[in-house]
């Protein structure tokens, strides 16, 4: 899209994407109709020439290989962001990046790789939110953001408190994919069973607890919230993880329910929902990296 829009992109990939995109363009199918894009397609980073901004969209397992690939060939002023679920990427860029040029964003939208070289966009008006991780509108983040917005293709926002807008995702989607995993149910089914729901709850109680461990600055009614938004979702709708977990991929569990055990250990918070769901999905999740 931002290619489209004619930015300068550089798209890093591998494998049968990057040779599919190299020979045809990229293909997006999307609910605002379908495209294809010619596009810079390399492997090697160093073939990157220099860089304003490094943009990571790998899975969250992937991208401490990632960094430590492309940081070597990142001048020292380039910016950079990334756009994993969870709530650890931008720390895990600021160890290797100078942590002043690591901003802060969040993502939404439903996609995947249909097809090497075709993405799939099935639902969501796509968004990111991107800001300073010190929470001020920085003159940097003003000027980027009328570059990157897109409007309703790709709506991108400045955000003056992006540690605030990663964690309103986290407190609903690391609950929703660790019960939706579990139960292996959509969440019109498993919202409605009074135990089912309890569950939910605790888990989404027990994010909001770290977030005040924390001092992450979320609205004080956040639980009623994120349940009322949970219960205004589509009926029929999976996160990413729970089809990663019924399709046999490996899955951002360790970013996720994994993520809440392990800030729970670390700031003296009880975890016990998460750790349930955590302990319950381990087995798979193991049998899978196996073979990773
Ligand atoms: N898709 C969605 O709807 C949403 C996704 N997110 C988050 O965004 C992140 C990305 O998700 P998603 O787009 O679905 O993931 P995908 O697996 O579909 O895409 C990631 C891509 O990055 C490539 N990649 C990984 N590491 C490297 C590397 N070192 N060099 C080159 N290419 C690499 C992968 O290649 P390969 O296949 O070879 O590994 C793959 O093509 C996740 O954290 C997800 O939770 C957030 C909101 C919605
Ligand atoms: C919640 C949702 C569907 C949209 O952003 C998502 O992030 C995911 O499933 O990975």
């Amino acid at each position: 899209m931002w290619a489209k829009s004619g930015l300068d992109v550089t798209l890093l990939a591998r494998g049968s994407h990057l040779d599919a995109i190299q020979t045809s363009g990229l293909t997006v199918k999307s609910i605002y109709g379908d495209s294809q894009v010619k596009i810079k397609a390399i492997s090697d980073p160093e073939k990157m020439g220099e860089i304003d901004l490094v943009f990571f969209a790998t899975k969250s397992w992937q991208l401490e290989e990632a960094i430590k690939s492309v940081a070597p060939h990142v001048s020292s002023t380039a910016m950079v962001m990334g756009i994993q679920n969870g709530v650890e990427s931008a720390d895990e860029l600021a160890a290797r990046f100078p942590a002043s040029n690591v901003l802060g964003a969040t993502c939404r939208i439903v996609s995947y790789i249909e097809a090497p070289g075709v993405i799939h966009h099935m639902g969501v008006p796509p968004t990111i939110s991107f800001g300073e991780l010190k929470g001020n509108l920085s003159d940097r983040v003003l000027q980027l953001q009328p570059q990157l917005n897109l409007g309703e293709s790709l709506t991108v926002e400045a955000s003056a408190n992006i540690q605030s807008d990663i964690w309103q995702k986290f407190i609903f989607f690391a609950p929703v994919s660790g019960v939706g995993s579990v139960t292996r149910s959509p969440v019109g089914e498993f919202r409605k069973i009074p135990e089912t729901r309890r569950l939910l709850q605790a888990a989404i109680e027990e994010v909001h607890t770290l977030s005040i461990a924390q001092k992450i600055p979320l609205p004080i009614d956040s639980v009623t919230n994120t349940l009322k938004f949970i219960d205004s979702m589509p009926v029929d709708m999976t996160s990413s993880m729970q089809r990663d977990f019924e399709d046999g991929r490996l899955s951002e569990l360790e970013y996720l329910s994994g993520a809440v055990c392990k800030m729970g250990k670390r700031f003296g918070v009880e975890t016990p929902a998460n750790s349930f769901i955590y302990a319950a999905l381990r087995p798979q999740e193991d049998k899978v990296r196996a073979r990773y």
